[in-house]
């Protein structure tokens, strides 16, 4: 998995232990499950206007940006769930390898 991936899986698991007002983490967990998932749901669509825009722009600044808060704010809600974000890529690994994709590259790579 992505070094960055685990190492903020890491330290959003450690903000489960710290005092609310000492980090933006541990005030949304002080908050609840609710506070979280409205934030993911506010970054989806924060998201979507940003892909809008780059689409009309050609600027994906934005879109890039908007996109690593909604991956930010659903990694602390899986986290808030106690699930480790190595589960979401098992499962992304699982439908690659179902597609055949893993045996075609090994295929090509051979060739
Ligand atoms: N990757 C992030 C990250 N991405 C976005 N954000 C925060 O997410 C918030 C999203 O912005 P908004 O304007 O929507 O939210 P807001 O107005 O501050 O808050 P609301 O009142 O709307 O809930 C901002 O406060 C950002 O700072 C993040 N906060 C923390 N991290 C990572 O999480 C780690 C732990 O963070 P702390 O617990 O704060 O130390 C940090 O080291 C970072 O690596």
């Amino acid at each position: 998995m992505s070094n960055t991936l685990n190492q903020l899986a890491e330290v959003l698991e450690a903000r489960k232990n710290a005092a609310p007002d000492s980090s933006y983490v541990a005030s949304l967990y002080h908050k609840g499950l609710n506070k979280i998932l409205e934030k993911v749901g506010e970054e989806s669509v924060e998201t979507i206007i940003a892909a809008k825009d780059a689409a009309a722009s050609g600027d994906c600044s934005d879109l890039i940006h908007e996109t690593a808060d909604l991956w930010f704010h659903s990694m602390v809600m899986l986290a808030a769930l106690g699930q480790h974000p190595q589960a979401v890529l098992d499962e992304l690994e699982r439908r690659f390898g179902l597609s055949g994709h893993v045996e075609k590259a090994a295929r090509s790579a051979s060739n």
